[in-house]
C-alpha cells in the first residue's frame, strides 16, 4: 500500500517464550482512521506498546511515516502521541500546566500552544477546570486532559487505547468528531476500542485480533461481504470470527443448569 503511515512488519512478541503477537502485516493510509479490535488478552495493548517504542519488539519492525521506531526512536516519537488506557498524569500540575509541559517537550511555539490548549480544552468542556490540580479531577476528565495533551502538539500520527471509557456521551460524541476531523486533514488514528459501535460508527477500517494474529482486516462493508452476510453489524462478525457466540452459549447453558426453576 501507498502512503503507509503505520507499518507493521512481520511484527511479533513473546513474553518468556509465550508468543502474545505473531507476525503482524498490517499498513494504516494516512488519513485513516483504524480501529484495533479484539478480545481480552488478544494482544491489543502489546501491539500499541510495540507501535509507540514503550515494548521492543521480539522480531519484526514498526515504522511510523518511514522511521523505524525502534531504530530511530526520537525521530519516530516526535510524530506521535499517544493515550493509554489507564494515563499516567501529574497530579500536583494544574490541567493547563499539564498541556504546557506537553507542548514545551514538543517544543510548540507558546503562541501556537495558547490557541491550541483553549481549543482543546473547549471542546472536552475543561475550560473552567484548566487552573485546578489534575488530583482534583475525576477519571473521565483526566481520561480528556490526556486526550487533549496528546492533541496539543499535532501528532502526525495518534494512538488510543480504549479512548471512550469513562467519558460521558457528550465527551465521547466531542471526541469522535474530532477524530473524524483530524483524520480528514491527514493524521493517523490507531484506535483500539471493546466498544463495537464506536468502531463501526467511526473508523475507516478495522483489524481484529485473536490470539496475537489478526483475523479479519478490512471497511466494514468488506468484512460484511466476506461474511457472506451484508446485514451483518460488526458485533456480529466480531463474535462469529472470535468464538464469542460459541461461549455466549456455553454461559448460557451454565447459566441454565443453575436455575433452580
Ligand atoms: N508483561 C507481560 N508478561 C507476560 N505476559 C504478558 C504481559 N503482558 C501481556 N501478556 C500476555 O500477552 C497476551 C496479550 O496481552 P495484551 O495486554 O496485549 O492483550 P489486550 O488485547 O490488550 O487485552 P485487554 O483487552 O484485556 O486489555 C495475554 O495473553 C497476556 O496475558
Amino acid at each position: 500500500m501507498e502512503d503507509a503511515s503505520i507499518k507493521l512488519t512481520n511484527l511479533a512478541k513473546s513474553y518468556r517464550g509465550q508468543d502474545a503477537v505473531h507476525n503482524l502485516n498490517v499498513d494504516v493510509k494516512k488519513g485513516e482512521l483504524f480501529g484495533f479490535l479484539g478480545p481480552n488478552g488478544a494482544g491489543k495493548t502489546t501491539t500499541i506498546k510495540m507501535l509507540t517504542g514503550l515494548l521492543e519488539p521480539t522480531s519484526g519492525s514498526a515504522h511510523i511515516n518511514d522511521v523505524d521506531i525502534w531504530k530511530n526512536p526520537i525521530e519516530a516519537k516526535k510524530k506521535i502521541a499517544y493515550v493509554p488506557d489507564q494515563p499516567n498524569l501529574y497530579p500536583k500540575l494544574t490541567g493547563w500546566d499539564y498541556l504546557e509541559f506537553i507542548a514545551s517537550v514538543f517544543q510548540v511555539p507558546q503562541e501556537k500552544f495558547q490557541s491550541k490548549a483553549k481549543e482543546l480544552l473547549q471542546i472536552f468542556s475543561l475550560t473552567e477546570q484548566a487552573n485546578d490540580l489534575i488530583e482534583s479531577y475525576s477519571h473521565g476528565m483526566k481520561q480528556k486532559i490526556a486526550i487533549c495533551g496528546a492533541l496539543v502538539h499535532e501528532p502526525e500520527v495518534l494512538f488510543l487505547d480504549e479512548p471512550t471509557v469513562g467519558l460521558d456521551p457528550k465527551s465521547a460524541r466531542s471526541l469522535k468528531n474530532l477524530l473524524r476531523e483530524l483524520c480528514d486533514n491527514g493524521m493517523t488514528a490507531f484506535v483500539s476500542t471493546h466498544i463495537l459501535e464506536i468502531a463501526e460508527q467511526m473508523c475507516d477500517r478495522v483489524g481484529i485480533i485473536l490470539d496475537g494474529k489478526i483475523i479479519a482486516l478490512g471497511t466494514m462493508d468488506e468484512l460484511r461481504s466476506s461474511g457472506g452476510n451484508l446485514d451483518q453489524s460488526l458485533e456480529d462478525i466480531f463474535l462469529e470470527l472470535t468464538g464469542g457466540e460459541d461461549h455466549q452459549a456455553l454461559i448460557s447453558e451454565i447459566t441454565d443448569q443453575g436455575d433452580p426453576k
